[in-house]
């Protein structure tokens, strides 16, 4: 059984459809790319698998236990960490501080809390910042802190959402390190990205949405040649 086990999710608002009858699985230690054109359903199936929406139908297991529909600190508490397209750093606060706050959900000691949060920050390439505040930090640095501060719950897996996005070269080369990093110490990786150039050479398995719908499914290079999600990026 793989550690995530989406199956036959649909969600709707309304009349409108953003899922449709998605089933995928990332199994443990691997790193999963969840593409798609513009409004294909990739945030939406982040916030359901995340606890943010309660899927509409289909189910969400984690190692075997149910999470679809469970509030978000309930899958944070299960092992599901999630960042955000929109870094919600708390720009005033330290960068210690805003791991900090994550690290308290399991650690309620400061001292203890504060070291496990220098050992994400050191993680992530980001101890220099720990007394400085994150507004002073560059969106790189932020996207990063805020990875941290997903890492600091200690997540089975990890969703990222557009962390690459609108980063320079040597940049996204630092964020798919991190990436392996994590992946190198067993926390898997569910990945919404847009830059492909970042997901395509180190994802294991990519999830091709469109329409709210799975359309492909496979290695990087079994999806890059299929022909359905060619017309889905270039239109028919
Ligand atoms: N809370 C909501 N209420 C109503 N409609 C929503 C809501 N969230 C998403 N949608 C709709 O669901 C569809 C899928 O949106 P979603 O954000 O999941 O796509 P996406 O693949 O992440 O897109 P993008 O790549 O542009 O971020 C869109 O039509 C969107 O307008």
């Amino acid at each position: 059984m793989s550690l995530l086990e989406v199956k036959q999710v649909s969600k709707r608002f309304g009349g409108l459809t953003a899922n449709q009858d998605v089933s995928f699985s990332v199994d443990a230690g691997t790193v999963v790319g969840l593409i798609g054109p513009n409004g294909a359903g990739k945030t939406t199936m982040f916030n359901c698998v995340a606890g943010y929406y309660v899927p509409s139908a289909g189910s969400i297991q984690l190692d075997g236990r149910n999470i679809g529909g469970l509030p978000p600190e309930a899958c944070a508490r299960a092992g599901v960490a999630r960042t955000f397209q929109v870094a919600r750093t708390f720009t005033s606060m330290t960068a210690c501080e805003n791991v900090m706050a994550a690290a308290m959900l399991l650690q309620h000691n400061v001292a203890k809390a504060r070291t496990a949060a220098m050992g994400w920050l050191a993680f992530a390439n980001l101890q220099r910042f720990a007394d400085k505040p994150a507004a002073s930090m560059t969106i790189s640095e932020q996207r990063r802190l805020a990875v941290a501060r997903a890492l600091a719950i200690e997540p089975k897996i990890l969703l990222m959402d557009e962390v690459m996005a609108g980063l320079n070269p040597s940049e996204v080369r630092e964020a798919v390190d991190v990436v392996l990093k994590i992946r190198d110490r067993g926390i898997a990786c569910l990945i919404v990205e847009h830059v492909l150039e970042g997901i395509m050479p180190i994802a294991d398995k990519i999830v091709v949405l469109d329409r709210g719908v799975k359309i492909a499914e496979g290695t990087p290079q079994q999806v890059s040649n299929d022909p359905a999600v060619l017309t889905a990026y270039l239109g028919d």
